[in-house]
């Protein structure tokens, strides 16, 4: 992409069953992306250990989030596991303004509310786990909830798959590696859209002038 061609920020949603893999994929693309910023989504859950404040989740009481929802400042929100999930307006907003993309690690009802609110903006992926047993695997290995949290993570992921037709793209994350490749590269794709360059005219009506 040319340097001096101003770019419009893009949404990149990242979508999954529990267990599959969005947060180990999204933490690599981020970190090898400047350009890509995470919107960082405020929870009612309780923080697991190892999570932070602020980088993982902003984590506040029912009271907190209901008062956000009140004031109209979530982009959207929805109820998970028994929990309610939003996206901050403000950070998104700032991002998007200053030409820097957003990565959303949001829920097939997130991702549809973003999508009535601005279709054009937004590139939705979902990932798939190789197979069910895998997907356990790795829900057990994660060691971060309960067994019971496990099954009940389970049981919601065949519902969760159903939503895979409403994405633009679909991973089935079987190598790391490769599914953070893949990723980057709708990234580098999505970033060419005509429509994504909007100074595009301006460039090649100066360079027909012979500039
Ligand atoms: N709609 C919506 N979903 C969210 C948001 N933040 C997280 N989620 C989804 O909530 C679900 C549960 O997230 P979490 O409790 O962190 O569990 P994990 O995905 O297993 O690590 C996942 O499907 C997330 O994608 C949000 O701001 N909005
Ligand atoms: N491609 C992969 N192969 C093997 N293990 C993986 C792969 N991707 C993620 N994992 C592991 O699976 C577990 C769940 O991944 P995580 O990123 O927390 O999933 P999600 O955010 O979708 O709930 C973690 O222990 C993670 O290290």
């Amino acid at each position: 992409m040319e340097p001096n061609i101003p770019r419009r920020g893009m949404m990149l949603v990242l979508s999954s069953p529990s267990g599959a893999g969005k947060t180990s994929i999204s933490r690599r693309v981020l970190a090898e992306e400047p350009e890509l910023k995470m919107s960082v989504s405020m929870t009612t859950r309780t923080r697991r250990a190892g999570e932070a404040e602020g980088i993982d989740y902003y984590f506040v009481d029912l009271t907190t989030f209901n008062l956000m929802v009140n004031r109209r400042e979530f982009l959207e929100y929805a109820k998970v596991f028994d929990n309610y999930y939003g996206t901050p307006r403000s950070t998104v907003e700032k991002e998007l303004a200053g030409g820097r993309d957003v990565l959303f690690d949001i829920d097939w009802q997130g991702t549809q509310t973003l999508a009535q609110a601005a279709r054009d903006d937004l590139v939705s992926i979902f990932i798939l786990p190789p197979s069910t047993a895998e997907l356990e695997r790795r829900l057990r290995t994660r060691a971060r909830d309960s067994l019971d949290e496990v099954a009940r993570r389970m049981g919601r992921a065949a519902d969760e798959m159903s939503h895979w037709p409403e994405y633009d793209y679909v991973i089935v994350n079987r190598d790391l590696e490769e599914s953070v490749a893949r990723v980057r590269a709708i990234l580098v794709a999505e970033r060419l859209r005509r429509q994504r360059q909007p100074g595009l005219a301006e460039f090649v009506k100066r360079l027909r002038e012979g500039q």
